[in-house]
C-alpha cells in the first residue's frame, strides 16, 4: 500500500507526517517504531498521523520513536499549519489546539498547563512546584503536564552526555507511572532560559516544544521568569508566553524538508 509522507521539523526535532484522511493507515507501535528507525526506516523523533476529526479540522496522532502513542507534541503542532497550508484547529489526545501560520512557522495556543500530582501523573501525592525528590546532584524539580508529562530541573549548564545519562534514569523512574520528559533548564535572565530535553520515548532531541512550555511555566510559577520567555534549545529558540490562569502561547519555526513515498506494507 504505497503512500506519501512529508519530512518536517521544528528546530531539528524531526517528524514523518502522513496524511491518512483519505486513505486510513492502521498504526501500531511496531509500525511507528519501524518508520522512525533512522537506519532501517525513514527516521524521525516522532511519527505524526493526520486523520479525520468530528471535533476539529483534523485529528493529530503522535507516536514517539519507541512506538509509544502520546498526547502532545509542540514542535509537530507548529508544522501542521504549514503541512496543510492554512490555520487549523487540531484534535489531539490532550484536547483541541489552535495553530496559526506565522512568518517562518506558527503560533500555537497549547492550552492550560496542569499541576495536580495525579494530572502529571505521579505515583503518589506531593507538591509539584518543588518536588521533595532528587536524583544524584539534581533535586527539587517542578512537574508540569502540557498534555504530556514533564519534570523540570533548574540548575547550571549540563553536558549532553550527562543529560542523556540522567534523562534515561529519570524518564523511567517509578514515581512517573506514564514515564516523563526530562527538562534541564538554566535561567539566563527572567526572560531567557537555556534548555536541554531528554524526551520520553525519543531520547535527547534538538528541541522539545512541550518541554519549552513546561519549563517556562515552571520558571514563572517559581518567580524565576516572567512571560514572554525566550527558550533557547540546541536547535534554536522558541517564544513562550503564559500568565497564571491562562493558556500557553508558543511561537516558533516550522520547516518542510522534502516529500517522499513509501510502501507502508514494508513497515
Ligand atoms: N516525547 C514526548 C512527545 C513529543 C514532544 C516533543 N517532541 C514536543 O515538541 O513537544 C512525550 O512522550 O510526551
Amino acid at each position: 500500500m504505497n503512500g506519501r509522507f512529508s519530512k518536517m521539523h521544528g528546530l531539528g526535532n524531526d517528524f514523518v507526517v502522513i496524511d491518512a484522511r483519505e486513505a486510513p493507515l492502521p498504526m501500531s507501535a511496531g509500525r511507528a517504531q519501524a518508520i522512525a528507525d533512522r537506519h532501517a526506516g525513514i527516521g524521525c523523533d516522532q511519527l505524526i498521523l493526520i486523520e479525520p476529526s468530528d471535533a476539529a479540522d483534523v485529528r493529530m496522532r503522535i507516536f514517539n520513536a519507541d512506538g509509544s502513542e502520546v498526547e502532545a507534541c509542540g514542535n509537530a503542532t507548529r508544522c501542521i499549519p504549514l503541512f496543510l497550508g492554512q490555520d487549523v484547529l487540531i484534535e489531539t489526545k490532550a484536547g483541541l489546539l489552535n495553530a496559526r501560520l506565522a512568518e517562518g512557522g506558527a503560533v500555537v495556543d497549547m492550552g492550560q498547563p496542569h499541576f495536580e500530582w495525579d494530572r502529571i501523573p505521579l505515583a503518589y501525592a506531593m507538591d509539584t512546584l518543588t518536588m521533595p525528590v532528587g536524583w544524584e546532584h539534581l533535586d527539587a524539580p517542578s512537574a508540569v503536564n502540557i498534555g504530556n508529562p514533564h519534570v523540570v530541573f533548574f540548575g547550571g549548564a549540563i553536558e549532553m552526555d550527562e543529560a542523556a545519562r540522567l534523562g534515561a534514569m529519570i524518564e523511567t523512574d517509578p514515581i512517573f507511572p506514564e514515564r516523563v520528559n526530562v527538562n534541564f533548564a538554566q535561567i539566563l535572565s527572567p526572560s531567557h532560559i537555556r534548555l536541554i530535553v531528554w524526551e520520553r520515548g525519543a531520547g535527547l532531541t534538538r528541541a522539545c516544544g512541550t518541554g519549552a512550555c513546561a519549563t517556562a511555566v515552571a520558571a514563572i510559577r517559581r518567580g524565576l521568569a516572567k512571560g514572554p520567555v525566550t527558550v533557547s534549545l540546541p536547535g534554536g529558540d522558541l517564544m513562550i508566553d503564559w500568565t497564571p490562569g491562562g493558556s500557553i502561547l508558543m511561537t516558533g519555526p516550522a520547516t518542510h524538508v522534502f516529500d517522499g513515498e513509501a510502501d507502508w506494507e514494508r513497515f
